[in-house]
């Protein structure tokens, strides 16, 4: 398959034709062909219906998946580590280390029977090999970091003695206890409430800027998506169908799924505004069609979109969108401009 446009000269992350398969009766194609880039410093927002793929790609990165039951083909590198690779303590070291993940349920990064503390400083003695003492104060950092107030006492508290946003911070302080150089944020704030949410977002946004981290930021709210992002990529049945900086996929979507998406929840995109709107159910990951997946959801389907590959439209950027009509659209305009 041919490469995508990157970003970058030297990105830290460069993801090449994953695809991700599950083992079953039909097996199911979770992850298909996707190809990126992420530079340091970067947010990339990963926009898709729900089981579209996001977190099998973000949990991908991490190798965090079920290794007997599942199949990955291409190339994952994070800051020039061949992470599919990875053994032992390499594995260790990226996990955590080099790259760390928050989730939108922040019991599956917290243990309920160690202290915020505890977990922060064991984190931090593992990656690092600190003494206790030196974890500890690290711990205490992160939770100033991440604006807990009283944050001394609060290294004592159990999760459960923590209120959901007080919680949403602790993980997060979690994740960045090693200085991660990637960041992946699944959904981290889909389950906070309104105001809540926001103030995590400002969070996110505030810490990467200062850390520098580079950001994969996975979600189904648009608002969301748009408020955090340097760049988009609208995922739809596993696979990428266009990416682009925020500004020109807002202004200027080309596949018709994120033109359909865009048009039906953009007015006064808000976190909190999901994806829906656009007629049609996307097809089962255990039996995508040949061709294009959204063609059967699609107004200007045709005979093309049933056959592979794909052609792509590329603009400048690292703006592309796989679809049969933006690419005619593109050629047309340029035999127009030509004559
Ligand atoms: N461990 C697994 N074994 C088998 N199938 C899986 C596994 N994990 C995910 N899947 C399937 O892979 C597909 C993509 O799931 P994924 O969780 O990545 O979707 P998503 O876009 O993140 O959706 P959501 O927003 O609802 O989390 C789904 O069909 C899901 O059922």
């Amino acid at each position: 398959m041919t490469p995508l446009p990157s970003q970058s000269d030297t990105p830290l992350v460069r993801v090449h034709d994953l695809s991700v398969r599950f083992a079953g009766t039909p097996p199911v194609h979770a992850v298909n062909n996707v190809s990126f880039d992420l530079a340091p410093g970067e947010v990339l927002g990963i926009l898709g219906e729900s089981g579209s793929g996001k977190s099998v790609t973000l949990k991908t990165l991490l190798r965090l998946l079920p290794e007997r039951k599942t199949r990955i083909t291409g190339t994952i590198e994070v800051d020039g580590q061949d992470v599919l690779s990875l053994q032992g303590r390499a594995l260790a070291d990226h996990r955590g280390g080099v790259a760390s993940m928050i989730f939108q349920d922040p019991s599956l990064a917290l243990d309920p029977v160690y202290t915020i503390g505890q977990q922060i400083a064991e984190t931090v003695i593992r990656h690092e090999g600190a003494s206790k003492t030196d974890a500890m104060a690290r711990a205490l950092e992160m939770l100033e970091l991440v604006r807990i107030p009283s944050a001394r006492r609060r290294l004592d508290n159990y999760p459960h003695e923590m209120s959901g946003g007080m919680r949403q911070r602790a993980m997060i302080a979690l994740a960045l206890a090693c200085r991660p150089k990637l960041l992946l944020a699944d959904e981290p704030t889909t389950a906070l409430d309104a105001t809540v949410q926001i103030q995590i977002l400002l969070l996110l946004r505030d810490l990467q800027q200062e850390l520098g981290m580079g950001v994969i930021f996975v979600t189904h709210d648009i608002g969301v998506a748009v408020e955090v992002s340097d760049r988009l990529a609208v995922m739809y049945a596993g696979s990428f169908v266009e990416t682009g900086s925020v500004r020109d996929v807002i202004r200027d979507a080309r596949h018709p799924y994120s033109k359909g998406l865009l048009a039906a929840n953009l007015v006064g995109a808000v976190p909190g505004t999901r994806l829906d709107a656009v007629p049609g159910a996307p097809p089962a990951l255990s039996a995508l069609p040949e061709g294009c997946s959204f063609a059967p959801r699609c107004a200007h389907a045709e005979a093309a979109c049933s056959a592979s590959p794909i052609p792509v439209w590329t603009g400048g950027d690292g703006r592309w969108a796989r679809c049969v009509q933006a690419s005619r659209a593109e050629a047309m305009a340029g035999a127009g401009g030509r004559s």
